[in-house]
């Protein structure tokens, strides 16, 4: 389940429950309609905090749920396959919104998982419990065409890269810092809701253009936002 809150300028989206968060189509419809609720009603000054609740920020996509919906004629595969297509459109969202984004890891982050939380602009995480892990290398499965082109933009060590996608590391904040993952470690996940709510805040202050703040962003990450059905030119309604 996931709730969106607004803050004064803030829009707080919280993956809610000590549930593992996976995001099966239940979620990421829930998920789809709170980001464009947030984007209708933003303003210069408006930001996006996405957190979460218990142990897991997100587990990834919900593979119980593939297997059982399957049935006897379809195939698990298939209905993983339609959460890849599904969740696709949630990184376009995300790449669209016009404000700034914020993550606050609070908990574990893996594989479509990571790639929710790392769909935001800055993503602080805490550093006693909780790691980022892409599991597919070890689960046996391929990445979608968007996942290893979101690698590719958002990533630029390419031994962090192989690291996280080829050796299925799991990784702790502090490294993940040093990996240049994530922005910021901290103490605990109260204290890592906090300073990402700070930084919400110091980011909503600079009243930014939304449209032009999302064009410039979608500029940053042409490949990626052309596989998620995005214009990524980054043409943007300037007043020149
Ligand atoms: C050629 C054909 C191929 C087929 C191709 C088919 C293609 C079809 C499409 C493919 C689509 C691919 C894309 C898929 C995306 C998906 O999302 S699929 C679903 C993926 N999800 C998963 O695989 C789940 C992965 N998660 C896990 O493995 C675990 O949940 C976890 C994240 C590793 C957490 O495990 P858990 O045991 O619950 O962890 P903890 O108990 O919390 O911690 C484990 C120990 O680590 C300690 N710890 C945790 N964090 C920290 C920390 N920050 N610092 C220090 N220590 C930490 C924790 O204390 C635990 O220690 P112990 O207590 O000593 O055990």
């Amino acid at each position: 389940m996931c709730t969106l809150q607004k803050r004064g300028n803030i829009f707080i989206l919280t993956l809610a429950g000590d549930d593992q968060h996976r995001l099966n189509p239940t979620l990421i419809s829930t998920l789809r309609s709170h980001l464009s609720q947030a984007k209708a009603q933003s303003t210069r000054g408006s930001a996006l905090l996405t957190l979460a609740q218990g142990k897991f920020f997100s587990n990834g996509f919900d593979l119980d749920w593939a297997e059982k919906t399957a049935g006897p004629s379809g195939s698990a595969r298939d209905k993983l396959l339609e959460m890849v297509e599904l969740f696709r459109p949630v990184v376009a969202d995300l790449m669209d919104l016009p404000m700034p984004t914020v993550a606050a890891v609070t908990g574990h982050a893996a594989a479509a998982g990571m790639v929710l939380a790392l769909s935001h602009d800055h993503v602080l995480m805490r550093r006693d419990r909780g790691i980022m892990y892409m599991s597919e290398v070890d689960i046996g499965l391929t990445l979608p065409d968007y996942f290893s082109t979101f690698f590719r933009a958002k990533v630029a060590s390419p031994a962090a890269r192989r690291n996280v996608l080829l050796n299925g590391m799991k990784v702790k904040a502090e490294d993940a810092v040093a990996m240049g993952l994530i922005d910021s470690a901290h103490d605990d996940g109260e204290k890592t809701v906090e300073a990402a709510m700070q930084l919400a805040e110091k980011l909503g202050k600079r009243k930014w253009d939304g449209v032009v703040y999302s064009e410039i962003r979608k500029s940053l990450y042409p490949e990626l936002c052309g596989l998620v059905g995005l214009d990524g030119t980054g043409t943007t309604t300037s007043r020149l």
